[in-house]
């Protein structure tokens, strides 16, 4: 089953560009500070786009205003080429939501449910298909009220996606799921990415992003602070690591090394060289002192950034 071929009825008049189009965006809710701060980002049909940020960074408010459920204190939104909160009624058959709470009725069955929202489209999917391919068999006579919280996930998912919208916006899509059941769900993303579905979605899974996302947004404090591919983002500079018995004089290690260097203990026995491109000779002066030193050292190598390190360095270590 083509899980993501758009509705024949609905891709007619698709604009050729961005599915999402955020320029400026600026809100401050009822007399608080703001929370979106001139904001811009753009999601491209048959790519997946992830926001990723902080708690509090204003990913949610930036999908809610782009699903047309908030108004923006200024700035534009363009979603398939239409206003969110004036052309509603022509989004509302093109564009899939997944909400964090489901937003389905609870006193029926999840299939029923399901059932339910397909009934609402022209040409919805095959709903045997849909369920099998979300393992949603199991529970299907289960009142929406009673599933599990990763149950409730995979319903949820199946309704913004049996509409066959031309964009979708997951909200964490993964968040609480098994597993199988989170490599499930990634491989429907990634079937109707390829089908040219514009995917949106917000995560705080560092591997997630990394697996799934074609471009990723970093938000913080209502601004984007970074864009790229997982590859552009933590693209640079790596750091050399290796592991050794704790307590080793860190400082004759990095006044061995080229003027920059800078030799950490980030945790007992793990070490880290930064502040110098890794290249064979840093390679050979650190495994050189450690000979001279009598000093044992394993995996003596260069290590990437990983989108979690990126993430990090961009929005820093507090709490929010
Ligand atoms: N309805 C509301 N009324 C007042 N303030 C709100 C409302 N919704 C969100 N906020 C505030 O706006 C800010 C951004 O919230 P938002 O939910 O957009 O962040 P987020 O990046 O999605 O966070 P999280 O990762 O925790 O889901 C937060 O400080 C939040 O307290």
């Amino acid at each position: 089953m083509a899980l993501g071929s758009p509705s024949p009825a609905t891709t007619k008049d698709a604009p050729p560009d961005a599915a999402v189009e955020v320029r400026d965006l600026r809100k401050a809710y009822r007399g608080g500070p703001a929370v979106l701060d001139g904001l811009s980002f753009r999601a491209a049909r048959g790519r997946v786009t992830a926001l990723l940020g902080p708690n509090g960074a204003g990913k949610t408010t930036t999908v809610g205003i782009c699903e047309g459920l908030h108004r923006a204190d200024s700035g534009t939104v363009r979603v398939l080429g239409l206003d969110p909160v004036a052309d509603a009624a022509r989004l509302r058959p093109r564009v899939g939501v997944m909400l964090q709470d489901g937003g389905l009725p609870t006193g029926v069955g999840a299939l029923e449910a399901l059932r339910h929202v397909a009934s609402l489209h022209t040409h919805p999917l095959d709903l045997g298909a849909l369920s099998e391919r979300l393992g949603l068999g199991s529970f299907a006579r289960t009142r929406v009220r009673r599933l599990s919280g990763g149950q409730r996930q995979r319903l949820a998912m199946a309704c913004a996606l049996v509409g066959r919208p031309e964009l979708v916006f997951l909200d964490e899509p993964s968040a609480g799921l098994d597993p199988q059941a989170r490599l499930a769900v990634w491989d429907v993303v990634r079937e109707v990415r390829d089908a040219g579905v514009a995917v949106v979605l917000t995560t705080h899974l560092m591997e997630e992003a990394e697996r799934l996302a074609d471009d990723v947004v970093v938000v913080d404090h209502g601004r984007v602070v970074a864009t790229g591919s997982p590859e552009e983002l933590t693209r640079g500079p790596a750091s050399l690591s290796f592991r050794s018995r704790p307590g080793l004089p860190t400082d004759s290690l990095a006044r061995a090394l080229p003027v920059g260097a800078e030799v950490s203990e980030l945790d007992a026995g793990r070490y880290v060289v930064t502040g110098v491109d890794v290249d064979p000779r840093v390679v050979a002066t650190v495994t050189n002192w450690c000979a001279s030193h009598d000093v044992l050292a394993e995996g003596v190598g260069p290590v990437r950034r990983t989108l979690e390190d990126v993430f990090l360095d961009l929005t820093g270590r507090t709490l929010r």
